[in-house]
């Protein structure tokens, strides 16, 4: 930590690309192998990942962020550290079982089979999932489901950190995710903010049962500056909703709606824009022409939303910049659908002008380089199979402010 930062600053962000300090990540466990052919698209991956490997991959990815000194965080260490208090247990149970597919029997057992487990294996559990015959618990509920059905599902996108919380300056947004298989994601990131003493105090701006928010959706493009992608898993009345609050709290000034395509490829703003400097944007180029903005600013009272514009001209207005750049990748629409699908344009920004991407969107992080970018590529054959690159799988906690690059 850096004495510009102030000596005990933990956490806040108020950029894409300020020097990053600390993020949170989730090294993948034994979720990912609740995975079968049977349930992998409700659980939102493309395939089976080969765990190991994955695990592998992650922590080289983890190694690079503290190779540029860059404090790592894991998701699953902060929650088994948050359940050591019994309150956190006891919310953290009620919400796991609040399931109605239970039913009193099974909720019951549940609640005390759960409540007996010390903080790691509790995590595990909120983690992983526990299946049907995994347990012993008797009665009609479980007799009558499959041996292999989850009673408390597996959590195989927690892998994603960029959509369970944001930073916005020092206030946390626990998010609202919209598909059912993430849901219960935001319950243990709320637990973490809550009662993980590193949190203490730490100001909330959202919660997870609001109208939905996905992180992946959030960019903080500067100071005082958020752009909202609303699409597939953001919904407009979410993007009110955020707007909303962070003008309550003073955390910024404008927040740009930009509609994004309803699909899978597409499912954040983050799938087709990342930040790479104070002043550049990488963005998918099938997509980056049309992509319009709907400037959302307040008198302190009521909402004022602007006439649409192209994205990088009413961004640079919010900004209060001539122009926020567009680094043009200038590849083929086919080139750049593929790249895009394996999550080439979603890079995540350790500095100005340096960021990570997967080594295999090769085209892309080569225009990146000849544009003055420096990439530092990390290999995920296993980890994409989630349909989800390096600012997916990072949640930036504290970056230095722009002001003192
Ligand atoms: N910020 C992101 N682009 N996250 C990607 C999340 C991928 C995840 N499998 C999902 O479908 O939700």
């Amino acid at each position: 930590m850096t004495e510009a930062q102030g000596v005990d600053k933990r956490y806040g962000v108020d950029s894409e690309v300020g020097p990053l300090r600390t993020v949170m990540l989730h090294r993948p466990g034994n979720e990912l192998r609740r995975l079968t052919p049977r349930n992998n698209d409700k659980l939102l991956f493309d395939g089976i990942p080969w765990v190991g490997r994955a695990q592998e991959e992650h922590d080289a990815f983890a190694q690079a962020l503290r190779d540029r000194d860059v404090e790592v965080l894991y998701l699953g260490e902060l929650l088994t550290e948050a359940l050591t208090d019994p309150e956190a247990r006891s919310v953290a149970v009620t919400g796991a079982i609040a399931d109605l597919r239970l039913g009193d029997t099974l909720r019951d057992y549940l609640r005390t089979a759960l409540s007996d487990l010390d903080p790691a294996r509790l995590a595990e559990a909120l983690m992983a999932g526990v299946r049907n015959d995994e347990v012993r618990a008797g009665g009609l509920v479980t007799s009558l489901l499959a041996h292999e059905d989850f009673l408390i599902d597996p959590l195989p996108n927690l892998l994603f950190t960029r959509d369970s919380s944001v930073w916005i300056r020092d206030s946390v947004a626990v998010t609202s995710l919209a598909m059912p298989a993430r849901a219960r994601e935001t319950q243990l990131t709320e637990l973490i903010y809550t009662f993980h003493p590193r949190f203490a105090g730490a100001d909330k701006v959202y919660d997870h049962q609001l109208e939905h928010v996905e992180g992946g959706d959030v960019l903080a493009l500067g100071p005082g500056v958020l752009a909202v992608g609303v699409g597939e898993r953001t919904t407009p009345a979410g993007v009110e909703r955020l707007a909303r609050r962070v003008f309550a709290q003073g955390l910024a000034h404008t927040v740009l709606a930009v509609p994004i395509a309803q699909q899978r490829a597409t499912m954040h703003l983050d799938t087709v824009c990342t930040m790479v400097d104070v002043d550049a944007v990488l963005m998918y180029p099938n997509m980056a022409e049309e992509m319009r903005a709907h400037a959302v600013t307040t008198d302190g009272e009521q909402l004022y939303v602007a006439e649409p514009e192209p994205f990088l001209v009413a961004a640079a207005k919010a900004l209060g910049i001539d122009t926020l750049r567009r680094i043009d990748t200038g590849l083929d629409p086919v080139t750049a659908e593929r790249e895009q699908w394996d999550d080439g344009n979603n890079t995540l920004a350790l500095a100005p002008r340096v960021c990570i991407a997967y080594e295999r969107t090769v085209e892309t992080n080569a225009r990146l380089e000849e544009s003055g970018i420096e990439v530092i590529r990390i290999s995920g054959s296993e980890l994409g199979s989630g349909r989800g690159g390096p600012r997916c799988m990072s949640c930036p906690v504290l970056r230095a402010p722009l002001a003192v690059v």
